[in-house]
């Protein structure tokens, strides 16, 4: 393979290609973005070759395109290359967070002899941009690539080889299933998390506090609210069907749980929680999955003076980086815990290693 194109210079197109450059280094790498400030950044980042003059010239000499855009332009990308010149044997494949209208192309494409391998990896964050990409983004992160015909299994075996640096755990699906999945995963929590903040703001008429207290649980809860609108307005589009089967599900579970409130049974009230806490609780949140991108530990560390110091010390002895920390719940009379963030699986291992006089815990 010598020549990429890569549509979307974003998070996620970002951190793809800064994991191919890295890589293979001798593969040329040609981006577009629709705001041009994206490619300027994307080459000065040395991520890409060569800025795109526009979408037809480099798609006709590429040997394999990457469209990481918010996910109806992929689809539209998808439709141009019905209609253009390119290189026989091309592979096409994409970062969307919903599958079925892209895969909808893929015998079509076929018949042109376009390779289409659907791609999601299912990482990432609240924050968009090149900017925020790097290239360990989907380290230990699941993988999704989605293909219907039996032709197209050399493309994705082709697909797979070169994203394998990644270190994501690839998965095989169909479109139809992914959809559905990601519906209850990702996308549905999206639209919750959305509509808690709509109605925290709704209350700050009847008291400001409602705004000056939201902290804590109530963030973490909403963190994914503050996505890219874009993104989310076609992921929402797009998986529109599920979207609205989900919410009618959850109207009927929230009547239930208006009607478990109103009868105040305290033993059915436990079960509720404990139900959900015993279901939470055995979910595989160890792994890195879609709602986490950093890799997280935290450090219990008696409230005394130089406790903190004591912990970036010893890190920076042992040449750890640190991307992110965070004090919580520290109080004069408790314990307190930091939250380190690191770039890497690797650097949390060397960091429970090195802090083995501190009681450690990943969540
Ligand atoms: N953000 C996340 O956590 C994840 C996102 N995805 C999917 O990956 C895709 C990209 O998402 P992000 O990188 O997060 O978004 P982003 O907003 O960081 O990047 C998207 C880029 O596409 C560009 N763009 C928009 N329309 C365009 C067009 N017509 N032509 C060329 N460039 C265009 C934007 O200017 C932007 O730079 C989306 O389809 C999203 O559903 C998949 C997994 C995780
Ligand atoms: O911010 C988060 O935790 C996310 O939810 C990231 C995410 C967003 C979209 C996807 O299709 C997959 C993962």
């Amino acid at each position: 393979m010598q020549r990429i194109f890569i549509v979307g210079l974003g998070l996620i197109g970002g951190s793809l290609i800064q994991n191919i450059k890295f890589h293979h280094p001798n593969i040329h790498i040609t981006g577009y973005d629709y705001f041009e400030k994206y490619s300027d950044i994307a080459l000065s980042m040395k991520i890409i070759d060569e800025i795109a003059i526009d979408f037809d010239s480099s798609a006709s000499e590429a040997d394999l395109i990457i469209l990481a855009t918010p996910v109806q332009q992929s689809i539209e990308y998808g439709k141009r290359l019905l209609e253009i010149n390119t290189k026989p044997g091309l592979i096409v494949t994409d970062t969307g967070s919903t599958k079925l209208g892209l895969s909808s192309l893929e015998s079509k494409l076929l018949k042109k002899d376009i390779h289409l391998i659907g791609g999601h990896p299912m990482a990432g964050s609240h924050k968009s941009g090149v900017i925020n990409s790097k290239k360990h983004l989907f380290e230990n992160a699941y993988y999704v690539l989605i293909y219907d015909e039996d032709e197209n299994e050399a493309a994705y075996s082709e697909v797979k080889n070169l994203f394998e640096p990644t270190k994501a755990k690839f998965i095989k699906m169909s479109a139809k299933e992914h959809d559905y999945v990601t519906g209850v995963v990702s996308h549905f929590p999206h639209v919750i998390a959305s509509s808690l903040i709509h109605m925290n703001e709704e209350n700050t008429q009847v008291s400001e506090y409602v705004k000056t207290l939201a902290a804590g649980g109530f963030r973490d809860i909403t963190r994914i609210a503050s996505s890219n609108a874009d993104m989310w307005r076609d992921i929402t589009l797009e998986n529109k069907k599920h979207l609205v089967t989900l919410m009618e599900n959850w109207i009927e579970q929230m009547e239930q749980t208006k009607e478990l409130i109103q009868e105040g049974n305290p033993a059915l009230i436990h079960d509720f929680y404990q139900s959900a806490k015993t279901y939470r609780d055995q979910l595989p949140i160890k792994e890195q999955g879609a709602l986490t991108s950093t890799f997280d530990l935290y450090v219990d560390i008696p409230d005394k003076p130089g406790m903190i110091s004591e912990v970036t010390r010893i890190l920076g002895q042992s040449h750890i980086s640190i991307t992110n920390i965070r004090i919580l719940e520290v109080r004069e009379d408790i314990m307190g815990a930091l939250r380190l963030s690191f770039k890497s699986s690797n650097d949390r291992d060397r960091a429970i290693e090195a802090l083995n006089t501190f009681d450690t815990y990943t969540l």
